[in-house]
């Protein structure tokens, strides 16, 4: 249902209505009519929808079905070609609107401490700098240890990375968002090939974090770990929003490391996956 009223002429849907920025009814996250286009590629199609204060929402879907290159495009990152993102009320299309202290950010395992010749201290440590901060202020060193510690780090602080699992790595990379104190978290795949330790921790960081009134939205293949965790999920297929609400019941095997998740979604029947309303456009 559409409100006109109420939600600033936004025209939003009232739960999709972001607030004044920084005001008591800021929603953490809104998505509306989201396109992004990629060279003369649509790779983000129409999608709407938001996540509330407290939420854990997870983003769901097959392989190259625009999960990452929406996130991305939530924290600027890729520019928004249709519709708009707002965090905390602010539209990501004005950099500096944005509270992006507020809001904690950590990518698909890539490169981001690959070669790099790093302590998991000074990574972690670096989620604390932006454009306008430069060095790490008082208290820093504190705040990074405290952030390796809820990740299960802390007695490897000043190990390089590079001897670090890929596991270690990627909660590095989330103790290094989580540095911040953000009261919005984006984990894009945080436990794609990662080993059981790794899972486990993350699941018990998640834990606390939802336990603190964190709001967070996880990018995932399926929740495996985090089965019960995520209270609602997005599943995109081909671009688009094919479902928006309880989270779908595991698929025994999905989660076994030999799998291909490149199976379309929902295009088929998957048993115990789809859930009713998956395949409602298509
Ligand atoms: N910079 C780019 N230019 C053109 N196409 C791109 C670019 N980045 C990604 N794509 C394409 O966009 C599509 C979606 O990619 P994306 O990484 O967002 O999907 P995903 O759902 O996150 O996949 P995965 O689960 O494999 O990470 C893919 O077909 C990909 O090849």
């Amino acid at each position: 249902m559409r409100v006109t009223d109420g939600t600033g002429g936004t025209g939003l849907p009232r739960r999709l209505a972001g607030g004044a920025a920084g005001g008591p009814s800021e929603v953490p996250l809104a998505v509306e009519d989201l396109g992004v286009t990629l060279g003369h590629a649509h790779i983000v199609r129409g999608v709407t929808f938001a996540v509330g204060a407290g939420e854990m929402v997870a983003l769901l879907g097959a392989n190259g079905s625009g999960k990452s290159t929406l996130v991305k495009s939530l924290v600027g990152i890729v520019p928004v070609t249709q519709g708009h993102v707002r965090v905390f009320g602010a539209d990501v299309g004005d950099r500096r609107a944005v509270p992006w202290r507020r809001v904690g950010y950590a990518p698909q395992r890539v490169t981001a401490t690959a070669g790099v010749p790093a302590t998991a201290l000074e990574v972690v440590t670096s989620g604390l700098l932006d454009n306008r901060r430069l060095r790490p202020g008082p208290g820093a060193r504190q705040r990074a240890m405290e952030a390796l510690e809820e990740v299960g780090l802390a007695a490897r602080a000043h190990r390089s990375v590079q001897v670090f699992s890929g596991g270690q790595q990627q909660r590095v990379l989330i103790a290094r968002a989580l540095v911040r104190r953000p009261d919005l978290l984006i984990l894009d795949e945080p436990l794609a090939g990662i080993d059981r330790e790794s899972k486990e921790a993350l699941a018990g960081t998640l834990t606390g974090l939802r336990e603190r009134g964190t709001t967070v939205l996880v990018v995932l293949h399926e929740l495996g770990e985090l089965q019960g965790l995520v209270q609602r999920a997005v599943v995109l297929r081909h671009g688009r929003v094919v479902h928006d609400g309880a989270p779908p019941a595991p698929v025994p095997g999905h989660d076994d490391p030999d799998h291909e998740h490149d199976h379309p979604h929902g295009d088929q029947p998957v048993p115990g996956y789809a859930a009713p309303d998956l395949s409602a456009e298509w």
